[in-house]
């Protein structure tokens, strides 16, 4: 059996009497693109640092590339990439030199010119950063996060800030990457971002994992019914939830002579899907507050 790339068995981490994660369980495969999604303050930053070897946990047994992130040593830092949020890269040097300055850093880097190109940042590429826009700056992280060629990309909340052409772009980056073989952990709030690219998605609320799966799985495994929507002769909108869509409508189609006026079938979305575990997570812990109370 091939090692996984993340193990993480049982994670706890408070802050003082915040409980940031509760218990959480990730299982990774080398190669995949794995996206973690929540609320704010579910526990995820605070998991991807602890993944990352930039913050200490309470408890729990944690694996990234077969070593503990705690005690990791330089030749396992340059196999993993990461994406800070607010490099303190020197603002004079432009963004050629950076990258080519961070390259150095690595036993293998990737050619900077190409990564450069690979984050749409080849016309800035004599530009200072101090003359680079907000987003076009993240950009420039994320091309330092990948630069040392890593096994294992992490990744925090990575397009955030990102016009929709760039977001596009950095999905394409990923991809690419992902097809080279690295595997890819990335937090988002975005759920079309997360079903894009994730080949599975852990949803994180109140610092574990609720539910776990290929997308169309938490789709299936979490909201199976279709709608099946039309309008009654009389006028009046009629719809049906249903497990067999099929069957609704052929019965629909003996009913009417012709078309099923207004007639649509539509499935939960991802976002259906994840807010409902959300909401579903959010009267669980109002409620066991409630019993702790009386
Ligand atoms: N350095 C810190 N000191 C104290 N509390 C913290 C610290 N970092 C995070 N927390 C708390 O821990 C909990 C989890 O935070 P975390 O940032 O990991 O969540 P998140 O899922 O990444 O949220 P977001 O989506 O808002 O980024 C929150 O209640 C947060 O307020």
């Amino acid at each position: 059996m091939t090692e996984l790339a993340v193990n993480v068995s049982g994670l706890r981490k408070r802050y003082g009497d915040v409980t940031a994660v509760n218990g959480l369980d990730l299982a990774i495969r080398p190669g995949e693109v794995f996206g973690i999604l929540g609320p704010n303050g579910a526990g995820k930053s605070t998991t991807v640092e602890i993944l990352q070897g930039h913050r200490s946990r309470d408890a729990g047994e944690v694996s990234v590339l077969g070593a503990d992130p705690a005690s990791g040593d330089r030749r396992w830092r340059s196999r993993v990439g990461i994406v800070w949020q607010d490099e303190s890269a020197p603002a004079e040097l432009t963004v050629r030199e950076t990258v080519t300055h961070f390259a150095r850093y690595y036993p293998t880097p990737r050619d900077p010119d190409e990564v450069i190109s690979l984050v749409g940042l080849q016309e800035k590429a004599g530009k200072r950063i101090k003359a680079l826009s907000g987003g076009q700056r993240r950009r420039l992280d994320v091309a330092l996060g990948v630069i040392g060629a890593p096994e294992l990309l992490l990744l925090d909340e990575p397009t955030t800030g990102f016009d929709p052409a760039a977001r596009r772009r950095f999905w394409e980056l990923i991809r690419l990457l992902a097809d080279e073989g690295t595997t890819i952990v990335l937090t988002t709030h975005y759920l079309e971002e997360a079903e894009a690219l994730a080949d599975r998605l852990a949803v994180v609320a109140a610092g574990r994992v609720v539910a776990e799966g290929a997308p169309a799985q938490l789709r299936q495994a979490h909201g199976v019914e279709a709608t099946v929507a039309w309008t009654d002769p009389d006028g009046a909108a009629r719809s049906l939830m249903t497990d067999t869509p099929t069957r609704t409508v052929a019965g629909l189609m003996r009913r009417f002579d012709g078309e099923i006026p207004d007639l649509t079938v539509t499935r939960p979305s991802l976002e259906d899907v994840y807010l409902g575990l959300i909401g579903q997570r959010q009267r669980q812990s109002a409620t066991a507050t409630e019993g702790e109370r009386r």
